[in-house]
């Protein structure tokens, strides 16, 4: 396994101690959640009794192959837990997410539950925000005034392809990769972006991460709070 992976699978892995018997979970997206999407496969085989919502419908299909059961939304008002993984997190504990394309029902599941643990490898936890290009979720009805919207803004968007097209979201929409450089204020460009009449949600998840697990390529972890 390469060390990033090792570090993934570290920090996916101890995220779910987190997750007590009778809990609601969302399940993030990601190769990093995907670990924890695993191993929560593993102590739901053990006796382990919770109910899942996930993020995407890869990570959907993950839980069901693992016989997590799996909730709906007019099963529940709120998730007491959710685990997901990030393209960058600072020091605020601030994200950037998007990366593969599911933050829409990232932050509806994110903005669901109690509590948000986010599971990262050691490299995604920079000083600030803005290496990583910001993903913006846009209708692909009047997608070109959106950009223009975004370029206005400095934000040089870049339509986002996937195998020699367009990539759509699970919910059918374009993303819009962005590149605002550092990200001085996280939680005003998250404002002013969703502002844009074309932007559905925009990858900035600002004052939601309650504790951050950190994976090293040793294998070990470290637990940030906020
Ligand atoms: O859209 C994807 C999600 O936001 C992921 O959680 C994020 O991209 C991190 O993914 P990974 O753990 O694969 O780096």
């Amino acid at each position: 396994m390469a060390n990033a992976d090792a570090a993934k699978k570290a920090a996916g892995i101890r995220a779910v101690d987190f997750i007590e018997n009778g809990m609601k979970v969302g399940l993030g997206t990601g190769s990093t959640a995907y670990w924890a999407i695993m191993e929560i496969g593993n102590r739901v085989r053990q006796g382990l009794q919770i109910s899942a919502i996930a993020t995407s419908v890869q990570s959907e299909e993950l839980a069901r192959e693992q016989q997590i059961p799996l909730l709906t939304f007019t099963a529940f008002d709120y998730l007491d837990i959710d685990i997901d993984g990030a393209d960058e997190v600072d020091e605020n504990l601030q994200l950037t997410k998007g990366g593969g394309g599911a933050l829409l029902r990232e932050k509806i599941i994110a903005s669901a539950s109690r509590k948000l643990i986010v599971v990262a490898d050691e490299h995604k936890f920079v000083p600030h925000l803005g290496a990583f290009p910001l993903p913006v979720e846009v209708t692909p009805f009047g997608w070109e005034y959106t950009f223009r919207q975004l370029t206005a803004m400095s934000g040089r968007p870049k339509l986002r392809q996937k195998d020699g097209k367009t990539f759509i979201t699970d919910n059918g929409n374009y993303i819009a990769d962005c590149n605002f450089g550092i990200i001085k204020n996280p939680k005003s460009l998250e404002t002013l972006l969703n502002a844009i009449p074309g932007v559905v949600e925009n990858g900035l998840f600002v004052d939601r991460t309650n504790i951050l697990v950190l994976g090293f390529e040793d294998g070990t972890t470290k637990i940030l709070s906020k």
